[in-house]
């Protein structure tokens, strides 16, 4: 008997939209591109088309109590969204149900409609005030920020203040949208601030004649990617995608804007955003290359010998990875492989030791997420430098990406010996490296052997670093020719 697939379930409370542009027709529609299913709390009925809002008719307590009701005794959601509520008592309403249903609660909250009906009502702004604490997550853009926190908004600072306070009054996490208004600038800005990573995550603009609906399919889109297992950074990231890809392929359908595309998981890494600390972020020119699309087979090891003895055994790109030296004896070692990665026409990496690579001209660094925080990125660049950047998600990699670097480490693929590391799986690596590589050089690490590189390889990955499969093997010559072989077969 086959197996019983049951898909996760996100309940949206939203209006109906008539021009099915934005509203409960946007959310449901990017629920199930994106093969969640949506259920529905219907908060009121709009009438309205491209051009303009005609009437808005709000669904009475009652109603609303009874849709939720029956949604989440059998469907049980795994995350919430709200959209447009009609008026303070659904605000209030749901701070109680957000209060007593445990969910990933995300809230775009509607306060003025494109097409113009304004919900913005002193009373609407103190009743937001009661569900803020309920939520995960909130999307406002900036003049949904400006009258949450009663503070205008003009700088990339106020954002950040905004983010602040909003957090203050009890929102796990706040996306900010919409920061090319600031500075009236040709770049797409949005603002995530959470307690344990705050970034901006940016695009250049695009002037998308057809983009209703973007904050509904946003915040639908987190709500998707959450429920199918993405943290909230990731989640952030995928969304920001999937709403440029629409936005790049939003069509008109009446006489006005039209609505932007649910075109699926996005593929292109164009529509990526680069993450970034720095608000004013622009991109910067690209680390040096290494010259290929496939860094091949490369090993990482932690010793002038296995340096020696895999050059000799041919190896062209390879890792000096040194955990348990310092001082005069690192520098020394460090030097030697320099040296010996030149003899070869190597491409040597050193990782971790960036300022001694600096001082030393070394071919290249590999830095992890920690590193690249506090390295001086900008010297290793303009020293000609080649950076590779180890990555674990969506997140990381459109970190990585904001740096333009020489190439991008993806893993671990699987469990590891060799050290404690975060496992992506082959599904991951799959969905990545072929997106990835539409840029850099990528490549798999983590577990890999002779046994399992045929499937790793399959992802369409052209590179893999390997450290016990040679180290550890009976015989490292053999080995590494076995791994070189099953490569070039790929
Ligand atoms: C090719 C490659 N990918 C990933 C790593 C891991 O680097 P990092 O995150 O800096 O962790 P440590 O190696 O320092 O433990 C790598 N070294 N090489
Ligand atoms: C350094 C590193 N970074 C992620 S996994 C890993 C170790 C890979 O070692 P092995 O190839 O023996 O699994
Ligand atoms: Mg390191």
């Amino acid at each position: 008997m086959s197996k019983v697939f049951r898909r996760v379930s996100v309940c949206c409370f939203s209006a109906s939209d008539s021009s099915a542009h934005a509203g409960m027709q946007a959310d449901l529609r990017t629920l199930s591109d994106l093969a969640v299913h949506g259920c529905s709390v219907v908060t009121a009925i709009t009438a309205q088309n491209s051009q303009r809002l005609l009437q808005c008719s709000a669904s009475d307590q009652a109603s609303l109590i009874a849709q939720w009701q029956s949604v989440a005794q059998d469907l049980k959601p795994v995350a919430c969204k709200v959209g447009l509520l009609a008026n303070s008592d659904q605000v209030k309403t749901l701070a109680t149900i957000a209060g007593q249903y445990s969910a990933v609660w995300i809230a775009d909250p509607v306060l003025q409609s494109s097409t113009g009906h304004n919900f913005h009502s002193p009373d609407f702004i103190a009743a937001y005030k009661q569900l803020l604490p309920q939520l995960d997550l909130i999307t406002p853009n900036i003049p949904e920020a400006a009258a949450l926190t009663g503070q205008p908004i003009n700088s990339a600072e106020d954002v950040i203040c905004a983010a602040k306070q909003l957090q203050r009054q009890g929102v796990g996490a706040v996306l900010i949208k919409g920061g090319h208004a600031i500075g009236g600038g040709t770049r797409s800005q949005d603002y995530f601030y959470s307690p344990d990573k705050q970034f901006w995550l940016s695009s250049p603009r695009q002037a998308a004649a057809n983009n209703r609906g973007t904050g509904c399919v946003m915040a639908s889109a987190i709500a998707a990617f959450i429920s199918l297992g993405k943290s909230m950074a990731d989640a952030v990231v995928l969304a920001y995608a999937y709403v440029q890809q629409g936005l790049r392929a939003g069509y008109a359908v009446g006489q006005g804007a039209g609505p932007v595309l649910n075109g699926g998981w996005p593929k292109a890494l164009s529509d990526y955003p680069e993450v970034s600390e720095q608000a004013d972020y622009v991109s910067p020119s690209p680390f040096a290359s290494c010259d290929t699309d496939s860094l091949g087979l490369y090993p990482v090891i932690d010793s002038i010998d296995w340096l020696k003895k895999l050059l000799a055994a041919g190896v062209s790109t390879i890792q000096l990875r040194i955990k348990n030296l310092q001082g005069q004896a690192l520098s020394e070692t460090l030097n030697l492989a320099i040296q010996l990665g030149r003899e070869y026409k190597a491409r040597l990496f050193i990782n971790d030791h960036w300022q001694l690579a600096l001082q030393l001209k070394a071919y290249g660094v590999h830095l992890g997420q920690e590193d690249i925080g506090s390295a001086d990125i900008n010297a290793l660049r303009a020293a000609g430098i080649r950076l590779g950047v180890s990555t674990h998600s969506e997140y990381e990699w459109a970190r990585a990406h904001a740096l333009r670097p020489s190439y991008i480490a993806l893993g671990a693929v699987f469990a590891t010996q060799t050290k404690p590391a975060q496992v992506i799986g082959l599904d991951n690596l799959q969905c990545w490296a072929p997106l990835l590589q539409q840029r850099y050089p990528v490549t798999a690490i983590g577990g890999i052997n002779a046994s399992n590189i045929a499937a790793v390889l399959a992802s369409g990955v052209r590179s893999v670093a390997v450290v016990t499969a040679i180290t550890q093997a009976a015989c490292y010559r053999q080995a590494t020719q076995q791994l070189l072989q099953q490569m070039a077969q790929a």
